[in-house]
């Protein structure tokens, strides 16, 4: 993440393309976008490479537009072919060092985590960020790991004090714009959220408000 950590607020929002009726990843992407979100991945769970490629190639060009990072969930073949500009695996993907050795240093990996002992699994591995969750309930994701909490934040943002990791923590999960204040108080480096954005009767107010709300954490 050495390029952009210039600039604070860039990594703080992560937005997560979901499947809605209402409107499609492209325009999920921009409607983040707009808001003044500069971090997006996409996530296509039920779609074939194919698919996700050619829906991949225009979120790209648009994140470019925006000079926002565009990252894609699971596929690190499709993230090495398009040079995206990086990959979030969880338990079930490719293990981290294996796509470290096929990417090489210049991409992000993010790596999902439920518990202080993934955290430093993943930092041995060669990850760049932890996306940690879920915080809440949400039905963005199946098979949910057990529920954080702030409580679960503060213990793994201790525990990796205690043991000098120094890696981004986003918290993921249900996450609401009411939610940050508390949230980023627990020592987290930012959140990645879907629902409360494509849930919200204007999206891209909703992001403007939340994207607001994180930067009035970072003062
Ligand atoms: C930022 C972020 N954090 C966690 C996840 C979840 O990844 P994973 O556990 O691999 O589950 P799927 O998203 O693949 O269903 C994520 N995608 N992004
Ligand atoms: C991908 C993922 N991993 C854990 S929770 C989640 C979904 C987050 O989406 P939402 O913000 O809609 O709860
Ligand atoms: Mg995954």
């Amino acid at each position: 993440m050495e390029d952009k950590t210039m600039d604070m607020n860039h990594f703080k929002l992560q937005f997560i393309t979901h499947f809605t009726d209402t409107y499609s990843y492209l325009d999920s992407a921009r409607m983040a976008l707009e808001g003044g979100c500069r971090w997006v991945q996409l996530r296509m769970k039920h779609a074939s490479d194919e698919e996700t490629e050619a829906v991949a190639l225009e979120v790209q060009k648009l994140c470019r537009t925006y000079g926002a990072t565009f990252l894609i969930d699971d596929r690190v073949e499709l993230v090495r072919k398009l040079k995206a500009d990086g990959v979030h695996l969880g338990k079930n993907d490719m293990p981290i060092a294996e796509a470290r050795k096929i990417l090489g240093k210049d991409f992000l990996i993010g790596g999902t985590a439920n518990t202080f002992d993934d955290v430093r699994a993943h930092y041995e591995a060669g990850a760049d960020y932890i996306g940690c969750g879920p915080f809440r309930f949400t039905t963005t994701k199946e098979k949910l790991s057990p529920i954080l909490g702030l409580e679960g934040y503060r213990s793994i943002v201790q525990q990796m004090k205690a043991e000098g990791i120094h890696l981004p923590i986003v918290a993921i999960g249900g996450i609401t714009l009411e939610d940050i204040p508390a949230i980023m108080q627990t020592g987290v480096t930012g959140i990645a959220l879907s629902g409360t954005i494509l849930r919200a009767a204007n999206p891209v107010e909703e992001t403007k408000k939340i994207v607001s709300q994180l930067k009035m954490n970072n003062e």
